[in-house]
């Protein structure tokens, strides 16, 4: 079987530098193109598969180039919007045998993480989410977060619990945090992190936390070689890579 031609969008960032590296060490993929800000994407080098890890303000726009010639896409990008992920939903209607995944987290143990949070939520009345990161993040809160929050949301909502409990009444400064489908999450930003959550759920007399560290970048690879593989098997729009991993289920 003939290797996957794979390019890399945000090749010189930290991320995609690192994918750089995985797709050009795997024996059955080959690097054929490295584009960042900038850069002219053209034919994207020939990719059937293009790993996409820039900025949210470019992301869309990227991942549309590549949808319209046909190229298969693995976003690792986060803060897209929903109206942002309809819009490119209408434009796959175009392209039926294209595939892009999404994937707020690459990391095995964070997809788990989120997976456990979803199958915890109904029994606590209480839930927040911590989510800590390196201070050159652009985006609060992170992906994950943002995710974790609204599966935890869903998940209450099927469940029939309503607000998590909260008295507070004064919060000029906004220390209780930010909202996500009504579940309060909390963003970190510290030198010397990589990518780290907690949720801490909470019921009468004790606390169940769920966390997570990504301690090295080298822990997203394997999820994202493993989209690189399966994306031209998974036609359309996918959110979350658990759909790629037998997690449904
Ligand atoms: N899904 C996952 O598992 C993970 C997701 N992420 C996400 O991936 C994204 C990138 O993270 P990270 O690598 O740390 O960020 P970096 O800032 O290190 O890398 C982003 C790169 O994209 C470049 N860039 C900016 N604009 C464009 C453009 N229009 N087209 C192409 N490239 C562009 C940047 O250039 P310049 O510096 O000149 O602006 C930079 O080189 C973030 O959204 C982050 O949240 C990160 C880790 C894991
Ligand atoms: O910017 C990062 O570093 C990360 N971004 C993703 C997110 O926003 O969830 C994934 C991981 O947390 C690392």
């Amino acid at each position: 079987m003939s290797n996957i031609k794979v390019a890399v969008i945000g090749a010189a960032g930290r991320m995609g530098g690192q994918v750089c590296r995985v797709v050009t060490d795997a024996p059955d993929l080959e690097l054929v193109g490295r584009y960042d800000q900038g850069d002219d994407l053209g034919d994207l080098g020939g990719a059937t598969a293009v790993v996409e890890f820039s900025v949210p303000s470019a992301s869309p726009a990227n991942v549309a180039h590549c949808v319209e010639r046909g190229v298969h896409v693995v976003v690792g990008t986060t803060g897209w919007a929903e109206t942002t992920l309809a819009t490119l939903r209408d434009q796959l209607e175009q392209q039926p045998s294209v595939g892009v995944l999404i994937a707020p987290n690459f990391a095995i143990g964070a997809i788990l993480m989120m997976r456990f949070a979803q199958q915890a939520a109904r029994f606590y009345e209480s839930v927040e989410v911590i989510e800590l990161h390196h201070p050159n993040k652009v985006d609060a809160p992170s992906g994950t977060a943002a995710r974790t929050a609204s599966l935890i949301a869903a998940a209450r909502a099927d469940a029939g619990l309503g607000d998590v409990p909260d008295a507070t009444t004064q919060d000029p400064d906004g220390a209780r945090g930010a909202r996500v489908d009504g579940i309060p999450v909390h963003s970190i930003r510290l030198r010397g992190l990589v990518a780290h959550q907690e949720v801490l759920l909470g019921g009468e007399g004790e606390m169940l936390t769920l966390r997570h560290d990504s301690f090295d970048r080298t822990s997203f690879m394997p999820g994202v070689l493993a989209g690189v593989r399966g994306v031209a098997a998974h036609p359309g729009l996918t959110v979350g890579l658990e759909h790629y991993l037998g997690l449904d289920a």
